[in-house]
């Protein structure tokens, strides 16, 4: 929850001096990336920058304090400012931030510039007090956001000191707007300005003048004199003398003199106990100092004049002066230190009284009082885990001391699920372990359900570390004892329960459980538990074969990060991924393409490593296309990931799908030789991920001639994808089986697989697994379309699988072109006849076709032209060739082929 007054410009501007040249010279903001405004402290930063902004339409504004320091905390109120300045346009950015679904600050911001970019009007924000950011990823974020902002952007920082923001850059460039202290000192005649609507009594010019010279036109000290000589009746002359030479450093003393011991006991009890507030209202004074009418309490204080500031225009929320706020804080730990752990205590009290717990939690930890601390967290800790607050109850869990922490099991939980979410998943279980043995030594009772929550986390650790016994055990535990309400725990193991079905291959069982974790993640609103389960949900569809119905759920998988902005999360690359290996399938090469490269779009700012399997996706799009020098480039790309990360094995069957391939294409035994050697041959081959690496085995072995071997791996391949109804991966061996049967010359066996394939690709709609097998397989589709035994679905789809093989693979049609001809006239041995009388470039292609195994209507639908046409080309390219029929014309291409060195 934000804060509101944080966002609201400060108000009550009106007995402030007009300062027209600073207003002329910050009415040209718009022409600049940046204005900056830089003094010490108390200066009149926030002052001049409030009267510029009263007037101004789509402006944001944005009150730092430390504890903006925190990333996420940063981010919230930045996007919050950028949606008050909008009204409400940039929702995607905003999305994002309130559930902290971005990968980084900077990722968060190329949303934010996205959502700006169609804004009409330049929009302002204002960032006052930058000087409190010590965090550098932060500095980093905003350098990253000035460099990339959208045009209308216009940044106000306020500072007291020159922030890192790559200043000198834009300076140059002219892109920089700077007012500094020189130009913010009062001039005599603001100054005379000043004191005369201030003072009881008129002050002379020259009086006025010499205060102003005296305090270097210091706005704070100029209040400091006006409040002195307010309350002593001194004159303001003799204030200003004490006050010259004094400094933002000196001022305390000053302060404490002539501010401080001047006000009654309870102010100074409200100002001291309340300094500890970054922001106050009603609520939280009651709580601080046990008065009735806290709002009563702030406006008198404005009235006296007390360096306190309305935060916004709603009246209930104040602020100290940062100058005087820490002032007070300083001389609180001095005078109330033995009080100050129970004046954070009352704080913490007053923000939980008012529902912000994150507020609640930094008193607690201020006060050292690590009981409320963990009371607030027992009692909101789950509330902030799920609105993604991991860093604070990192810190939190943190300060909590082990000892306390191990007596409170609810704790330890939520510090293995932080651990767990944070992908720190291979410390979970060794330190679930070491603190279920701590708590035992202490007697500490964990109820059946508690345990059964716990078993819920263990189970989804257990599935992360391929453990799949003890997932399905732990699942099953936690299943027993979760009450509907614990529907977190409920969730995570239903999704494990469908996990491990899946890997073991019990695929309709795995397909109910996801739908349920589905249905039930959505209704709790755990979204990315209801997009994990759709993502197994496709995967299952894909290996039963049904692609189409994957395809579907896939897009409910799409709808649902785009309702949800959960665009930044790794899960979102996997969606993208499925996606591209399904249109691979069904040989839409450019947008599986486009869907691997959304991928690595995703996995921007992560580790190279995460980059491995989009990589192997584009890989295997090349090489369908036949373009094997981009192959090998991705592929080397691959093999220099594989060297320098530790991998899921699934992860590694999936990138040497394309190297084996690519080893196929090439005829490089001697890689295929080393890759087989040292490869892991898993036990068994009960789910898609095990039958691919076997698959990569028995192609390999067919490569290196060994067919007996390769026989022997599809045969137990083949009965486990039929006993278990793997579709996918039937259609995917048959034509490895295609593979060995052909080369082996058992070329009705061949035929029947192949049909069998066909039949098969009816349900799964496959193109690219024939494709990629190349010339091997068009021959033997050209034969079968000749032999006309194809129904007709098998028989459409065969056409178009030897149309994406001669367009790809560079088959005998596509060496038809003009070059190749070319080639082919000045070969010496080419026939007379053809050299004197040449083919037309069309009969050409004409011959290719025939070559390919198409009959004339065939051909007339490729080159889309009436079949009498095809005739005509047909009979004069007889005549040319010197042929009589059909396959005395295939024959002589033959001859040409094999005469200018193709293997046919
Ligand atoms: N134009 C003005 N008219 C009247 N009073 C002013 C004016 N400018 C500043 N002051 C007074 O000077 C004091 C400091 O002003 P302000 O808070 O704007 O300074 P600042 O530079 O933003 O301080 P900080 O660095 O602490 O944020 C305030 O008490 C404010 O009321």
């Amino acid at each position: 929850m934000l804060i509101p007054s944080k966002l609201r410009r400060p108000a009550r501007l009106q007995n402030t001096v007009v300062r027209q040249r600073l207003l002329d010279r910050l009415s040209a903001a718009a022409n600049y990336r940046l204005a900056l405004i830089t003094s010490p402290a108390g200066y009149g930063k926030t002052t001049l920058v409030a009267q510029w902004a009263a007037a101004k339409q789509d402006l944001g504004w944005y009150s730092l304090d430390e504890s903006d320091n925190e990333p996420e905390r940063f981010a919230s109120y930045l996007i919050a400012a950028f949606q008050q300045a909008t009204g409400g346009h940039c929702q995607r950015s905003e999305a994002l931030a309130q559930k902290h679904q971005y990968a980084t600050l900077s990722t968060l911001f190329i949303q934010l510039s996205v959502d700006l970019s169609d804004w009409p009007t330049p929009v302002f924000l204002v960032i006052d007090d930058y000087h409190l950011i010590t965090n550098e990823v932060i500095h980093e974020s905003v350098r990253f956001l000035l460099r990339n902002q959208p045009d209308n952007l216009k940044l106000i920082v306020l500072s007291r000191n020159l922030p890192s923001l790559g200043i000198a850059n834009l300076r140059v460039r002219d892109q920089l707007l700077e007012i500094g202290s020189q130009q913010l000192a009062f001039t005599h005649e603001e100054a005379k300005r000043f004191f005369d609507c201030r003072l009881g009594m008129p002050i002379d010019p020259p009086d006025s003048n010499r205060l102003c010279d005296e305090v270097a036109g210091w706005a704070t000290a100029l209040q400091l004199i006006v409040l002195s000589s307010r309350q002593s009746d001194t004159p303001a002359s003799k204030t200003a003398k004490r006050l010259s030479g004094i400094n933002a450093g000196h001022l305390s003393d000053y302060l404490v003199d002539e501010v401080l011991d001047r006000v009654d006991e309870s102010t100074r009890r409200f100002l001291l106990r309340c300094s500890v507030l970054r922001s106050m209202n009603d609520v939280l004074i009651g709580h601080l100092t046990g008065e009735e009418n806290g709002q009563h309490r702030l406006e008198m204080t404005e009235h006296q004049g007390l360096f306190i500031q309305r935060m916004d225009d709603s009246g209930e929320w104040f602020c100290f002066h940062p100058l005087f706020a820490s002032f007070l804080r300083q001389r609180c730990l001095w005078e109330l230190a033995a009080e100050l752990p129970a004046i954070h205590r009352s704080a913490a009290e007053g923000w939980l009284t008012l529902g912000y717990p994150a507020e609640a939690i930094h008193h607690a930890m201020s006060a050292g009082d690590r009981e409320m601390m963990c009371r607030i967290l027992l009692d909101n800790g789950w509330r902030l885990f799920n609105r993604g607050e991991l860093a604070l109850l990192d810190r939190c869990l943190k300060h909590v001391p082990y000892d306390d922490l191990i007596t409170l099991p609810r704790l330890v939980l939520l510090k293995g699920w932080l651990a767990q979410s944070q992908h720190r998943c291979g410390e979970v279980a060794d330190m679930l372990a070491h603190d279920k043995a701590q708590m035992e030594a202490r007697d500490v009772e964990i109820s059946p359900m508690l345990q059964a929550e716990f078993n819920a986390l263990l189970a989804q650790v257990a599935i992360n570390t391929g453990q799949t016994d003890q997932a399905e055990f732990l699942a099953a535990e936690a299943l027993r004892h979760l009450p509907m309400s614990s529907f977190y725990g409920r969730i995570v193991a239903m999704s494990v329960t469908g996990e491990v079905a899946h890997c073991k291959g019990r695929l309709t069982h795995a397909l109910t459980m996801m739908q349920q974790t589905d249905r039930m993640a959505r209704q709790h609103e755990v979204y990315h538990y209801a997009l994990w389960a759709l993502l197994q949900q496709s995967e299952i569809l894909i290996a039963q074969g049904y692609l189409q119905a994957a395809y579907d759920i896939q897009e409910k998988a799409f709808a649902l990060v785009r309702e949800q902005h959960l665009e930044q999360l790794p899960m979102h690359e996997f969606l993208l991924r499925l996606r591209a290996q399904l249109l691979w399938s069904w040989a839409r090469l450019e947008d599986a393409e486009q869907a691997a490269k959304a991928g690595l779009n995703v996995l921007a700012s992560a580790q190279p490593q995460q980059q491995l399997q989009c990589l192997a996706m584009l890989a295997k799009c090349a090489l369908a296309r036949g373009d094997i020098d981009d192959a090998r480039r991705l592929l080397h790309r691959c093999d220099n990931l594989i060297n320098s990360g530790q991998y899921h094995s699934d992860w590694i069957t999936n990138a040497d799908k394309p190297r084996v391939i690519y080893w196929q294409l090439t005829g490089d035994t001697v890689a295929a030789a080393n890759w087989l050697n040292q490869t892991v041959k898993p036990d068994c081959v009960d789910n898609h991920f095990l039958q691919g690496q076997w698959r990569n085995i028995a192609r390999a072995q067919i490569l290196l001639g060994q067919f007996d071997e390769a026989e022997v791996v599809l045969d137990e391949l083949n009965d486990n994808a039929r006993a278990l109804q793997l579709v996918s991966d039937l259609n995917r061996n048959l034509l490895l089986n295609n593979l060995i049967y052909w080369h082996t010359g058992r070329k009705s066996e061949a035929q029947s697989v192949l049909i069998e394939a066909l039949t098969l690709a009816n349900r799964t709609g496959f193109i690219s697994h024939f494709v990629i097998e190349g010339e091997t397989m068009a021959v033997q589709l050209r034969q079968l379309l000749q032999l006309g035994i194809l129904p007709e679905l098998e028989q459409q789809r065969t056409q178009r699988i030897l149309r994406d093989i001669n367009a790809h693979h560079r088959h005998k049609f596509a060496h038809f072109d003009e070059e190749f001809v070319h080639q082919l006239l000045q070969h010496p041995q080419v026939p007379e006849l053809i050299r004197i009388s040449p083919l037309t470039q069309r009969e050409w292609q004409v011959l290719g076709l025939i070559y390919s195994g198409y009959s004339n209507n065939q051909i007339a639908g490729e080159l889309d032209v009436a079949s009498t046409t095809i005739k005509t080309h047909i009979r004069n390219l007889y005549q040319k060739l010197g042929v009589g029929e059909r396959q005395e014309a295939v024959s002589q291409v033959k001859r040409m082929l094999t005469m200018i060195g193709y293997q046919v």
